[in-house]
């Protein structure tokens, strides 16, 4: 470190980073303590020198989807007067409030599953995304249940750290399932996709998110192939492991299933056929924008969401009356489907200030220094402009 006082000890840096997507987690954190505690807010941002990344990469075959997507990311889609966003009709899958429409959607997504579960490149082009674990656990369970073959039941090894009296008994132990932690009963089947949780071999490819396919079981380990990115092919055995460093007797492996995930696990994904389950509306700013923008073009993506009642028809709407709630859904389908949107505008640029830092949007790639890209694309016309910067940190610069 040449100049140990100066941030980095006075080395380049770059960032990368969307403050439309998901921002930080801050656990029960409100929204003044997520927004503080992204990159924008940091007392170095004004240090940095800002780029604007402009074209989507990703969504290049559909521009009108690109479009739609950027109005959907700074909040200023057309809105009905609760503020809700509205979904185009073909995109939706219609919501009828009952169980079978997420047979529907699955439908969508994974049509002819029968015929192609052994097609592994079939099995990793499509996922389906919603907000919350416990929803993306139940599609997994529908998902293997229509899965042919063996199936090989892993069940984890819990027990409660300092619990002399058993206050805590493994069988309440193992109705628990926390977040990055795998389910207590892991069911899994050839052919089937899982994520990994834990970063076990990162130079070998195995972090946390990699996606692989099961390829055969043993009782203390699984086989599986590794199907995505650059260490694709690569068949590897995963091992049971203690979840908690200090506790070696909670083991299981470090995988769930990846028929559906989080918004948040699919953020940085792309995935060329998405089905989108909101049951509830989004709840953290940048989780809708995130959803859809893991889709190339709108003909790639379905949602199932519950629709949004106006705001004129919410003060009519009796809350006891279940018959008159459906009918008001069903009446909002016909007119287009509204979601809500949470978009905290103090997390990003106000329009004005657009071009003094880095806009990212979504599958942008980055100007190399000599003009070149990758993937043989021409390169990318950005905006860059060197904003105020404190003389005490000269060297810091950003990308994205
Ligand atoms: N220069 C390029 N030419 C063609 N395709 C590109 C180019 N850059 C990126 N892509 C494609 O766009 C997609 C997204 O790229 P990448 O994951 O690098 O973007 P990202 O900025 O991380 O996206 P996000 O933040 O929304 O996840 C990939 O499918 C990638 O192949």
């Amino acid at each position: 470190m040449d100049q140990p006082r100066l941030p980095f000890g006075g080395k380049t840096m770059v960032f990368g980073g969307d403050f439309r997507q998901v921002l930080p987690v801050i656990r029960k954190g409100t929204r003044s303590q997520i927004v503080v505690a992204s990159l924008r807010k940091s007392y170095i941002w004004e240090s940095m020198t800002h780029l604007k990344l402009v074209r989507n990469m990703r969504a290049q075959s559909d521009p009108w989807f690109a479009g739609y997507l950027l109005q959907n990311k700074d909040g200023t889609e057309k809105t009905n007067s609760g503020g809700e966003i509205r979904l185009p009709n073909e995109v939706c899958v219609p919501y009828t409030g009952s169980d079978i429409d997420l047979d529907g959607l699955i439908d969508c997504i994974f049509p002819r599953l029968d015929e192609n579960m052994s097609n592994t490149s079939y099995i990793t082009s499509r996922a389906i995304l919603s907000t919350r674990n416990d929803w993306v656990d139940m599609i997994n369970m529908r998902m293997i249940g229509r899965f042919q073959g063996d199936q090989m039941v892993y069940h984890s090894f819990d027990s409660a750290v300092d619990d002399p009296h058993n206050y805590y008994p493994p069988e309440f132990l193992n109705t628990l399932t926390p977040n990055g932690l795998p389910p207590h009963i892991l069911k899994l089947k050839i052919g089937c996709p899982i994520i990994l949780l834990r970063n076990i071999d990162p130079v070998n490819g195995l972090c946390n998110g990699t996606r692989l396919v099961v390829c055969g079981f043993q009782r203390n380990s699984i086989d599986a192939e590794i199907v995505l990115g650059q260490h694709a092919g690569k068949r590897i055995f995963l091992p049971c492991i203690p979840l908690c460093p200090s506790d070696d007797e909670m083991k299981q492996f470090p995988v769930r299933l990846s028929f559906a995930m989080t918004v948040n696990k699919a953020q940085g994904q792309t995935i060329p056929n998405v089905g989108v389950y909101l049951p509830e509306p989004v709840f953290s700013h940048g989780q809708l924008y995130v959803a859809l923008s893991r889709a190339t073009a709108r003909s790639n993506i379905k949602i199932l969401a519950i629709p949004a009642i106006d705001g004129a028809s919410k003060k009519k709407k009796n809350k006891n009356n279940k018959k008159k709630k459906q009918e008001e859904n069903i009446l909002t389908i016909s007119d287009g489907i509204y979601t809500k949107n949470i978009v905290y505008k103090e997390a990003g640029t106000p329009p004005t200030l657009l071009a003094t830092y880095c806009l990212h949007t979504p599958g942008c790639q980055e100007i190399r220094p000599n003009g070149s890209d990758n993937k043989g694309a021409q390169p990318l016309k950005t905006k860059q402009r060197n904003i105020k910067r404190r003389p005490k940190f000269p060297h810091i610069a950003v990308g994205k």
